[in-house]
């Protein structure tokens, strides 16, 4: 049996603003740097190990995976980062505030771009300044695989190359992985690893800084999944997420 442990990062400064974020590159607050050594210390004390860490290109993960694995005494793991693991791109809803944008279009709107499967939230302008397009980490990428915005089923798409060409391989070795990416970027992987379907996908939110841990067969299919930590801490903490698109 394989383990692989999936975290998305701790509080960020947006996620505190309540404020869509998408690839817009915001640290951790005191209260995410928390979470993060939580949940290394959680690890360490399950006697979790890892031979490989993985995670985004942007500064929250990167720090959540510092902070967990300095709080493992683990702070010399590889690590791969991988735009591929970054957060869904938010288009023009990058900055704004989610409570807000939900008085003004309506809750069910506001569900709709955070959740569903195939509606992406309207595009970013090209020429907009928040675009990531200029971005010096993402010159390497070919035209266009800069998004402008995204729905799950866009990043669905990126994200399972770095499944098939990194993650899977490093597991089928027999490499024990933690992954530190997105709210959902893990959503993601959590609907390709379960096949949840279109419909399903919509009431799954992550909650910040808690590990979620997957037992894979030897076809990596999953065998069970869990958080580590406290069941109702968990689930009240996934409910607080879903609740902030709320007006
Ligand atoms: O703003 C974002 O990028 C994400 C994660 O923080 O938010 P949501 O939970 O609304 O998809």
């Amino acid at each position: 049996m394989h383990k692989l442990v999936l975290i998305r990062h701790g509080e960020s400064t947006w996620n505190l603003d309540n404020r869509f974020t998408g690839w817009t590159d915001v640290d951790l607050t005191a209260t995410g740097i928390e979470q993060a050594k939580t949940a290394g210390r959680l690890l360490r004390e399950e006697g979790y190990e890892f031979d490989l860490a993985c995670t985004s290109v942007l500064k929250r993960a990167i720090h959540t995976l510092w902070h967990c694995l300095d709080a493992m005494e683990r702070q010399w793991l590889p690590v791969i980062k991988s735009w591929r693991l970054n957060e869904r791109h938010y288009g023009a809803l990058q900055g704004l505030n989610k409570g807000e944008t939900a008085k003004k279009y309506g809750d069910e709107q506001v569900l709709v771009w955070r959740r569903s499967y195939d509606t992406p939230p309207p595009a970013l302008d090209a020429s907009d300044e928040r675009s990531e397009r200029t971005d010096l980490r993402y010159a390497g990428l070919a035209d266009g695989q800069v998004p402008l915005t995204e729905c799950l089923k866009d990043t669905v798409e990126r994200v399972m190359p770095f499944w098939n060409d990194t993650l899977a391989p490093a597991i089928r070795s027999g490499q024990r992985v933690v992954v530190s990416a997105h709210g959902n970027s893990i959503r993601a992987l959590v609907k390709y690893l379960d096949d949840v379907s279109d419909a399903d996908i919509v009431g799954l939110n992550i909650p910040n800084g808690i590990p979620l841990v997957y037992e894979l067969d030897a076809d990596l299919k999953p065998l069970r999944h869990f958080y580590l930590g406290d069941a109702e801490a968990v689930a009240k903490a996934a409910a607080a997420v879903a609740a902030q698109g709320k007006a």
